[in-house]
């Protein structure tokens, strides 16, 4: 690839644009772009795919479903009959069946518009060199997508916790886990392994879990998990932990050291930005990420970054990674060069019942004084379908009466949330949204009925 350098002289490079790291930060915007006839290649140090497909939200959801099932079952029982229990190395087997193909697929998607994988590890030479084991690569631009990696605590025996891999790896579910954390990992995997007939203690340094989302939401799916037998010790740090026979102390600054089979560090996860070489070519980062402007350009001008490593304000999920990898394919074919816009970008956490929410929090509604519609969802005959236990949600309006945020905690909040979001994402008034016609009786008609 010849590029005018600006002074008159042609630079030539093996790529127009190459990507260090493979996951949703990279190939979703990869593919177009590479379709296009821009010469593209990706450096991936492990699986093709990246974290969501391999050990994140796709394989955490196949392990999931079995719970919302049983769930669902627990909730209709009388009427079906039986105890429905989850078989741990079928569900994990399911999983492996679900995911184990998704490299090779993603490979594949890759191959077909003539994207090069190059395996191994990445690391700038220079602002246009990569070099991957012996060889050297080079590239008009450079895209860092590396994501992050789980963090683990600095205290002795920390090499006894497990991380999220290790748990959606288990072959065997031990009896008693204890996690230590209360985010998201924590309370997703709580609710599988405690819905699997693991006995399960967290272990939470504060006071609030989900710390993002509404307090009142996430106590009301606190004590579900406490009526399930999930114990909570707040205000508990771990100091040490240590083998002691086939089980592990954990030990705390309480009068308690507990004895389990298995730890769960879950205490978040920390950006992939050492032995990269940026500091030698001149990307600034801070302990957050990589530092971009409103293009996803680090301090380097040829040198861009996406993904779960920005160091940036928007939460570090698959949506967020795939709208930044789409916003610099655009960039990179020359279809714009606006600033990044990014659109309200919702989340959820997979617990049962999930918490979901987009767009303008309750908290911050109440600061600004917009109006917030609250609703007890078992006020609407559709809950009573299914016989949702619990649930409720918030609606937030603007002025001009506009649904800006909503929030909600039941068995359907993911899909509630997703029924909404056009609205949110799109500002529709009144009058367009009266032209949405849903189907009847569904989620969807349930959710629109609410406005
Ligand atoms: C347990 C778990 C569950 C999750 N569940 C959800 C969910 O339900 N919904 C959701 O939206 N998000 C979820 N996430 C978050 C989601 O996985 C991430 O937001 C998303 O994967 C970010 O994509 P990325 O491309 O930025 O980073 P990643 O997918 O992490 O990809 C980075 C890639 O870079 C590679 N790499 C790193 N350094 C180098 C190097 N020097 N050279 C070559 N390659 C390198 C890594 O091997 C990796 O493949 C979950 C995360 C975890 C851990
Ligand atoms: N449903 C989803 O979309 C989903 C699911 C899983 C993971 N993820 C992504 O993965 C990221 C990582 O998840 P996570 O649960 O590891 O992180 P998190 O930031 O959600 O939670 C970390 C937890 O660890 C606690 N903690 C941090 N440092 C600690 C310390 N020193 N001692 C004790 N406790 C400590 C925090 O208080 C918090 O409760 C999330 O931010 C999210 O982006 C998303």
């Amino acid at each position: 690839m010849a590029n005018d350098e600006g002074d008159g002289t042609m630079a030539t490079y093996d790529y127009d644009v190459l990507y260090i790291g493979s996951g949703h930060g990279t190939f979703d915007g990869a593919i177009p772009l590479a379709a296009k006839g821009v010469h593209v290649g990706i450096i991936e140090a492990d699986l093709i795919g990246g974290t969501c497909p391999n050990r994140g939200c796709n394989a955490k959801i196949t392990l999931d479903a079995p719970v919302e099932l049983q769930r669902r079952a627990e909730a209709l029982s009388g009427i079906v009959t039986g105890q429905l229990g989850i078989d741990w190395s079928q569900n994990m087997a399911h999983k492996h069946q679900v995911i184990d193909d998704l490299p090779n697929f993603i490979n594949g998607l890759l191959e077909s518009v003539g994207i090069k994988v190059l395996h191994g590890y990445g690391q700038l030479v220079d602002a246009h060199t990569v070099a991957v084991g012996d060889q050297q690569v080079t590239a008009d631009k450079i895209v860092i997508a590396t994501g992050l990696r789980p963090h683990r605590l600095a205290i002795p025996g920390t090499d006894l916790a497990h991380d999220s891999s290790d748990f959606m790896n288990l072959t065997e579910l031990p009896a008693n886990i204890t996690i230590i954390g209360a985010g998201y990992i924590a309370m997703e995997f709580a609710t599988i392994a405690n819905a699997a007939g693991a006995k399960v203690t967290m272990i939470m340094r504060g006071d609030k879990a989900l710390r993002r989302y509404h307090q009142p939401f996430v106590e009301a799916i606190i004590s579900d998990l406490e009526k399930r037998g999930v114990r909570f010790m707040r205000h508990t740090q771990v100091t040490a932990i240590e083998q002691a026979d086939q089980q592990v102390h954990v030990v705390t600054d309480q009068d308690e050291t507990l004895t389990t089979d298995w730890v769960l560090d879950a205490t978040g996860r920390i950006p992939n930005i050492e032995n990269l070489g940026l500091e030698k070519v001149g990307v600034v980062t801070t302990e957050h990420g990589i530092k971009v402007n409103s293009h996803l350009r680090t301090t380097v001008d040829n040198i861009y970054a996406s993904g779960d490593v920005l160091d940036k304000k928007q939460p570090r999920l698959t949506p967020t990674a795939i709208f930044e990898s789409m916003y610099l394919s655009r960039k990179f074919a020359g279809e714009s060069d606006a600033p990044i816009d990014y659109p309200a970008i919702p989340s959820v956490v997979f617990t049962s019942p999930r918490i979901a929410k987009v767009g303008v929090s309750i908290e911050a509604a109440e600061k600004d004084g917009l109006t917030i519609e609250k609703h007890d969802v078992l006020d609407d005959w559709y809950r009573h379908v299914n016989k949702e236990r619990f649930g409720q949600n918030a609606l937030i309006f603007d002025q001009g009466h506009h649904l800006v945020g909503a929030t909600e905690v039941s068995d359907r909040a993911d899909d509630v949330i997703n029924t909404l979001l056009p609205a949110i994402a799109l500002k529709l008034d009144k009058e367009q949204i009266g032209r949405i016609v849903t189907l009847f009786p569904t989620i969807g008609s349930s959710a629109w009925g609410q406005l």
